[in-house]
């Protein structure tokens, strides 16, 4: 079996291209992922990990170089399938929830499924088995604003996941919590992550939580190289 869910291949991006401000961001990335593994993305202030971030999540493109999803080939397909791809196939995840705050933590989770054309039972059913999965079902009512930074977090963990993507893509995911808290809602996201059998790339600037997952790799002068 084929357990390849994303294949970037020599990615470039330089930003302001042929004036004096002109930033040569990614030069030749190359990254395989594979289902079931987290992959931490260690990079300095500036070094593009958003820009990473960003192209393999399908919100903008490179230069050059390739983006494979689920063994489809994104290169140069227009925005309408972009679109569709990144929302079946890629989860996002930020140092801020982004809770729609007028909803409820289930809402929350049924919403983009429902948008995605899954029957209002089973999305409910889904979202419900996911919060229970992150140990949040009894705060299922709850608007985003009466629960916990940790379990706002648990929350917005469980509506990446909600259309089951392949790719997980998170952005200091837990910069925003206490450590003692951002170690419990690690280890949920990575019981997601198994259990689910997805590929999570998860940029981190703390080295005890890169040291929990299967690679650590590092972006640095724009390409990536591993860390050890
Ligand atoms: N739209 C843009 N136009 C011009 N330069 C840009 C643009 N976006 C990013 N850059 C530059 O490209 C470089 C990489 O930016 P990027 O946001 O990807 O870095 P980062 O690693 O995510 O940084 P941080 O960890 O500080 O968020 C930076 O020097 C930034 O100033």
């Amino acid at each position: 079996m084929n357990d390849v869910t994303m294949q970037l291949t020599g990615l470039t991006k330089t930003y302001l291209k042929g004036t004096p401000g002109e930033v040569q961001v990614l030069r030749g990335v190359d990254l395989t992922l594979h289902a079931g593994e987290a992959v931490a993305l260690v990079a300095p202030s500036g070094a593009g990990k958003s820009t990473l971030l960003h192209i393999a999540g399908l919100l903008d493109t490179p230069d050059e170089g390739s983006v494979e999803i689920a063994g489809q080939n994104v290169t140069g397909k227009g925005d309408r399938t972009r679109t569709a791809l990144r929302r079946q196939d890629v989860g996002f995840v930020y140092q801020f929830h982004h809770l729609l705050p007028e909803f409820t933590a289930v809402e929350n989770i049924t919403l983009p499924q429902l948008a995605n054309g899954v029957s209002e039972k089973a999305a409910q059913e889904r979202a419900m088995a996911l919060l229970d999965h992150v140990g949040v079902a009894p705060r299922a009512d709850h608007r985003p604003a009466a629960l916990s930074g940790g379990e706002q977090q648990r929350v917005a963990f469980c509506r990446a996941l909600a259309n089951n993507p392949r790719v997980l893509l998170a952005d200091e995911p837990t910069g925003n919590l206490d450590p003692e808290t951002a170690d419990q809602v690690f280890d949920a996201l990575m019981a997601l992550v198994r259990d689910e059998g997805l590929s999570a790339l998860i940029a981190t600037h703390n080295m005890d939580l890169a040291a929990r997952m299967d690679r650590k790799l590092q972006l640095d002068g724009g390409a990536l190289r591993p860390v050890e």
